[in-house]
């Protein structure tokens, strides 16, 4: 398996089953992607996704401007639920008509989820099957656990052997990357200044990696921006200097 991070903005993804797991992979898509779930009945969480809420602090509408599929155009992001019980025999039809980038297969009916994984497969879409582990396909993704902050992102999978696993493990590391976005941005925006100083190319880079590894940068990070920044310019002073 090949982790990528993958811009699905302006992609659809359809979700077959609206149950919790549907739930679960409909709000971590909804983030991205148009987000379309069909299913006869719908989780609570799912009732409330699609109408909105949640969304506006979670900032999940950033680059979208094709406001069509929005039932009632308020909510932008707001995931789509579709009412219906595509049997097996249906399920190619309804991808052919979303035209998804990623299909998954999340409903309680393994040939229905064998049907979503064969269309998708058969018209190049990417595939999750949520309710087999192990090994996958070609074409077929695991969905990871990711933990986030800012710009960066962790995402975490067993290879589809475990996914209790993967939630254990992504638990443990949230704590670890806190304040990892600022450190991010701080960082970038170091680099950028000495490329633009002429800085010499491994003066640079060992002042960079000097910053991101400084206990007195990530501390000042946590008391605001600016004490962070002190902290980085005395790291950097002292790398320059010698
Ligand atoms: C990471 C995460 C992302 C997400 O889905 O959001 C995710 N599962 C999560 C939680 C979780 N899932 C399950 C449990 C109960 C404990 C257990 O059974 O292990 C727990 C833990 C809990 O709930 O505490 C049950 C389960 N999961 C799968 C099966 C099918 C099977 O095994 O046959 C069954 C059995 C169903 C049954 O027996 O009925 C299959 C998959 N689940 C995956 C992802 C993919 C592999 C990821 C990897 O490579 O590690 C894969 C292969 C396919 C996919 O779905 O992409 C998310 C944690 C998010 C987070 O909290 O951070
Ligand atoms: N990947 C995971 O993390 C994970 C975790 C638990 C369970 N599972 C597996 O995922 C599947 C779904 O789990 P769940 O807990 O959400 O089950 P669930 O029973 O709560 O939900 C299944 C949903 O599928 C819908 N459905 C049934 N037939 C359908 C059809 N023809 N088309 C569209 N939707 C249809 C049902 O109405 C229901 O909303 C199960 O097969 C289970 O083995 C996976």
């Amino acid at each position: 398996m090949t982790p990528l991070y993958h811009d699905l903005s302006d992609e659809t993804v359809v979700v077959f089953g609206g149950g919790s797991v549907g739930a679960r992979k409909a709000r971590g898509f909804d983030e991205a992607a148009r987000v379309v779930v069909v299913s006869p009945a719908f989780d609570e969480r799912l009732l409330s996704l699609a109408a909105g809420v949640g969304n506006e602090e979670r900032g999940n509408n950033e680059g979208r401007d094709d406001e069509d599929h929005d039932d009632d155009g308020d909510h932008d992001g707001a995931v789509e639920l579709v009412r219906a019980a595509p049997g097996a025999g249906d399920v190619a039809e309804w991808i052919d008509r979303l035209a998804p980038a990623v299909a998954v297969a999340a409903t309680d009916d393994a040939a229905v989820n064998a049907a979503v994984e064969s269309a998708a497969l058969d018209r190049g879409i990417l595939v999750n099957r949520t309710d087999v582990s192990g090994g996958r396909d070609p074409g077929s993704v695991v969905v990871p656990a990711t933990v986030e902050d800012d710009q960066v992102t962790v995402a975490l999978s067993t290879g589809g052997t475990s996914p209790a696993l993967a939630k254990a493990l992504r638990e443990r590391i949230e704590a670890e990357i806190e304040g990892a976005g600022a450190m991010a941005a701080l960082s970038g925006e170091i680099r950028e200044e000495l490329k633009a100083a002429d800085v010499p190319p491994e003066k640079r880079r060992e002042a960079v990696r000097r910053v991101v590894r400084s206990r007195g940068v990530w501390k000042g990070l946590q008391k605001g921006r600016s004490y962070g920044r002190q902290e980085a310019d005395t790291v950097i002073e002292e790398v320059l200097d010698r």
